[in-house]
């Protein structure tokens, strides 16, 4: 086994391993979302979940190794996710190792909550420091783009709002796509979104 190979196997497992515990916590409905860790950066190659499989199963044929253009790097009869193009943006203009788009009843509804205004602001909450606000008065922005049918279009929007200390995009009424440095980072950030989306929820339900 090459260097290069073995490098493959260690990212194919790490990105197996993430999928299972977002799958044990029951986020890939109806085989939504689409994970992808980053192999290679010049050239840009990553692995990225094969496109409409049930995320909850493994199985040999999860990943596939795509290039820069989001297509496959070999023949393969996998299809990349279909959404492959928004992960390749985040690894363009990013530092992101791993990224993980999920949908979730809690992150639809924030996105079409807070959609009109383009973006949730999260302050005074301690889980903010997974994101490395250590600050009082820091705040945390998600960005919220509209859900456009055309993918690259989607993926454009979601690059524009793409700046330094965003970590996630939430999709309207679709999901989130979230990264970091690495796949532990990129978990840590969505479980920390997802706490928040949940916790703004509730706040809002217990005012009404
Ligand atoms: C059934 S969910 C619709 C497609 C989607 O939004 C998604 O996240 C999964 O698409 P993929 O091609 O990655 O399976
Ligand atoms: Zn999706």
């Amino acid at each position: 086994m090459t260097t290069g190979q073995l490098s493959l196997t260690q990212k194919w497992d790490e990105l197996a391993a993430i999928k299972d515990e977002l799958a044990e916590r029951d986020w890939f409905p109806g085989t939504s979302g689409n994970l992808s860790i980053k192999v290679s950066t010049d050239p840009l190659t990553f692995l990225v979940t094969a496109s409409g499989k049930d995320k909850r199963k493994r199985t040999s044929e999860d990943f596939l190794l795509v290039g820069k253009d989001s297509q496959p790097v070999q023949t393969t009869p996998l299809k990349p996710s279909a959404e492959t193009v928004l992960h390749q943006r985040i690894y363009e203009q990013t530092d992101a190792g791993c990224s993980l788009h999920i949908h979730t009843v809690d992150n639809n509804l924030i996105s079409d909550l807070y959609g009109d205004k383009g973006e949730i602001v999260f302050r005074n909450q301690e889980l903010i420091k997974a994101f490395q606000i250590w600050e009082e008065d820091g705040a945390l922005t998600v960005p919220i783009v509209e859900n456009y049918a055309d993918l690259t279009k989607l993926a454009d929007a979601v690059a524009n709002r793409i700046h330094p200390g965003i970590y996630g995009v939430l999709i309207r009424n679709h999901g989130i796509t979230a990264w970091g440095r690495n796949g532990f980072e990129a978990k840590k950030h969505l479980e920390a979104f997802e706490f928040l989306f949940s916790y703004q929820l509730k706040k809002e339900l217990l005012a009404r």
